[in-house]
């Protein structure tokens, strides 16, 4: 596919995210969203289209049109190409609030929908291993979608060395202490963002300029759980109370959330 591409919309740590058009239409949508990092970079990119093309179409993981390389102004990049999320991503929405939180209605609708989404990469044998708002898209309907799969893990392949994936205050314990990234630490990690998506703050409240380990301590060593928003609906608290299970063994899984919280309605 041709394309040219438009305004930088974002950036992560090893890509920017820019807009592109299709030059012709050839099925595509008009406005796509290309991702695109240098040889640095490209292994987390190649990685991602593995991981989306083995986990096929899912409405709530964001869909991928194709990859190519380019030479731009002298450099090599490596572009994704992807669904375009007109909103952007939670954390840029929630940024929008200035330290509110959204409705818990909007939060209940949105954790169906990860939950969909994870249950999905997980039956596929698959951890995203980065869920954080900054990973979640938002469509023009409200819709949220799963994206950056940078660091997602097939769970069929074993891992050889330390290695440190994800954001530290979505950090389970079992990762904290044994470096242990499986499906288990998603439902932990999404059990954070539902804290930060109802109350606008982060999970752990960390002062500015807090020591990184101090935090990976908290984590991984002794009783304390991430701060349940006091204002949740009982429901809501019982929710987390699954997802904030310190052994990985006995947190609840995407499918049991899904069964037990979200089974009668329509969401
Ligand atoms: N498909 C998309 N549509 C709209 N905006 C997007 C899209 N993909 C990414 N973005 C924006 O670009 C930002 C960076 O993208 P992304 O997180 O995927 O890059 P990354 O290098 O993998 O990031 P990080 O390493 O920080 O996780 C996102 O936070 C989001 O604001």
């Amino acid at each position: 596919m041709e394309w040219v591409r438009g305004e930088t919309i974002g950036y992560g740590t090893f890509s920017t995210v820019s807009l592109a058009t299709p030059s012709d239409s050839g099925g595509f949508p008009p406005l796509m969203a290309v991702k695109s990092a240098d040889s640095y970079g490209a292994t987390s990119l190649v990685n991602e289209k593995s991981v989306l093309d083995s986990l096929g179409d899912c409405p709530e993981i964001v869909r991928c049109y194709g990859e190519d390389q380019t030479v731009e102004k002298g450099e090599k990049l490596h572009n994704l190409l992807l669904e375009y999320a007109w909103r952007g991503s939670l954390a840029t929405q929630l940024m929008k609030l200035n330290g509110e939180g959204l409705p818990e209605s909007t939060v209940r609708r949105h954790t169906g929908s990860l939950l969909r989404g994870l249950r999905h990469i997980h039956s596929r044998g698959f951890a995203h291993c980065d869920i954080k708002l900054g990973n979640i898209l938002l469509f023009d309907d409200g819709a949220v979608k799963i994206a950056d799969f940078g660091l997602a893990r097939d769970l069929t392949v074993s891992k050889e060395g330390v290695e440190i994936r994800g954001t530290p205050l979505y950090m389970a314990p079992e990762s904290v202490n044994d470096n242990v990234y499986g499906t288990a630490a998603d439902v932990w990690a999404l059990g954070c963002a539902v804290v930060e998506m109802s109350s606008g703050k982060t999970a752990w409240s960390v002062e500015e300029g807090l020591n990184f380990m101090s935090l990976l301590i908290r984590i991984g060593v002794g009783d304390e759980l991430p701060k349940v928003p006091e204002d949740l609906s009982e429901e809501g608290k019982d929710f987390l109370s699954k997802c904030f299970v310190k052994d990985p063994e006995e947190r609840w899984t995407a499918e049991m959330l899904l069964n037990q919280f979200f089974r009668s309605r329509r969401l």
